[in-house]
């Protein structure tokens, strides 16, 4: 059996394809290396480089492979960039999560995973939230997404297959054993920016506005170490396999940090002090959003082992010093 991992270039995809095969499973990576590097890809997994929106490259990738499940990272993953940019936010992760999920279901794939967003909520407040609290995505990225959950949940009413759709929240961190982390060009995830402003790759770090209703005046957001994140894609894939439920879960730690405490911890991390000055509010920002992971632990069995800012910030910047030291241009 070989699992299909869509977008396995990219940040979060590139750490389950090494979840994967830790596992002792087969893996065949699809990109378009719109956003992922070739590099990212560990040597042991097949990859097929294309766009997903492409059924049939899908389909024959399925069949030629031997695939039994699907995990679906591709797509475009930044808050402000779909509030500019909406149908092509609609066209890459909704159209096109389309057509990954009828190659699927043509070629008799039952088990789906996808990589859905905190963002469907909308501002849940500092409380932690449950997956059956109102949706109401605040940006089009977060429509984008709860649109192919939609999708997910009549396809499975209407044919043999089930589906878990993830719902992350901040995903930071590397690979604690180094081999691969962010690499993302131009990034704009907070922990990311914030590590290239430690090591001196960034003149200095805006705070998206200070006026929030939240005890510092920033955002507060939950962020997951991405390792933590992979473990409960693979807990999916044998709660898929083992014949479970179809099932909506978030994946988050249940408490959250604001915008200033996230800096302070790479500064008190790094060691290195940086520039950092307010700015306004960025358009799409949620003021607030923390998991209630508890249906995840629950149903999938799932066990967070890194739940600490201060270690996903000290993976993080080990692998922006790797990237630094591998001359990689940001
Ligand atoms: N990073 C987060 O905090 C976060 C939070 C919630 C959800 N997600 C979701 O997780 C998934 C992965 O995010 P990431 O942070 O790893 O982003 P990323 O940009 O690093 O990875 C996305 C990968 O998908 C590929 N891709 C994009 N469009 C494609 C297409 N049409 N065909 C083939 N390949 C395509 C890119 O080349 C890239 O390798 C996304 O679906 C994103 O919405 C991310
Ligand atoms: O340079 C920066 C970067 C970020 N922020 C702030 O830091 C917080 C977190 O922002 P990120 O860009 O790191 O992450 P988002 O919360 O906007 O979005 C991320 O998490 C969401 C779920 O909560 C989505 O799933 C999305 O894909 C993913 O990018 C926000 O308040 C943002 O305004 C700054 O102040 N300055």
């Amino acid at each position: 059996m070989t699992v299909l991992v869509t977008g396995g270039a990219g940040y979060i995809g590139s750490h389950m394809v090494w979840r994967l095969l830790d596992a002792g499973e087969r893996v065949v990576v699809i990109d378009s290396l719109a956003t992922g590097f070739r590099f990212a890809i560990a040597p042991e997994a097949a990859a097929v480089f294309g766009d997903v929106g492409d059924e049939d490259l899908v389909r024959s990738t399925i069949e030629a492979q031997g695939v039994d499940a699907v995990i679906h990272f591709a797509g475009s993953v930044v808050v402000p960039d779909s509030v500019a940019d909406p149908l092509g936010y609609y066209l890459n992760n909704t159209v096109k999560s389309r057509s990954v999920i009828a190659a699927a279901v043509a070629a008799g794939v039952s088990h789906f995973i996808f990589s859905s967003t905190a963002a469907v909520y909308g501002s849940g407040g500092a409380e932690p939230i449950r997956e059956d609290a109102p949706l109401a995505p605040a940006s089009p990225y977060g429509r984008s997404k709860l649109m192919t959950e939609m999708m997910l949940a009549d396809t499975a009413a209407a044919h043999e297959f089930r589906y878990a759709a993830l719902r992350y929240f901040n995903v930071a961190g590397a690979d604690p054993a180094g081999r691969t982390g962010q690499s993302t060009r131009g990034a704009t995830h907070l922990i990311k920016v914030a590590a290239e402003a430690a090591l001196g790759k960034r003149a200095a770090l805006t705070v998206h506005g200070s006026d929030y209703a939240t005890p510092d005046g920033t955002c507060l957001r939950d962020y997951i170490h991405v390792s933590d994140l992979v473990d409960a894609h693979y807990d999916a894939l044998l709660h898929l396999r083992r014949g479970g439920d179809s099932l909506v879960a978030n994946c988050g730690y249940g408490h959250g940090y604001s915008v200033r405490q996230v800096i302070e911890a790479v500064r008190r991390v790094s060691g290195r002090d940086f520039p950092v000055v307010d700015g306004p509010r960025r358009p799409g920002d949620a003021e607030a959003i923390v998991a209630d992971p508890a249906r995840a632990m629950a149903v999938l069995g799932w066990r967070p082992r890194r739940d600490d800012l201060d270690g996903i910030v000290d993976s993080a910047l080990a692998w922006e010093d790797h990237l630094t030291r591998r001359n990689f241009v940001a």
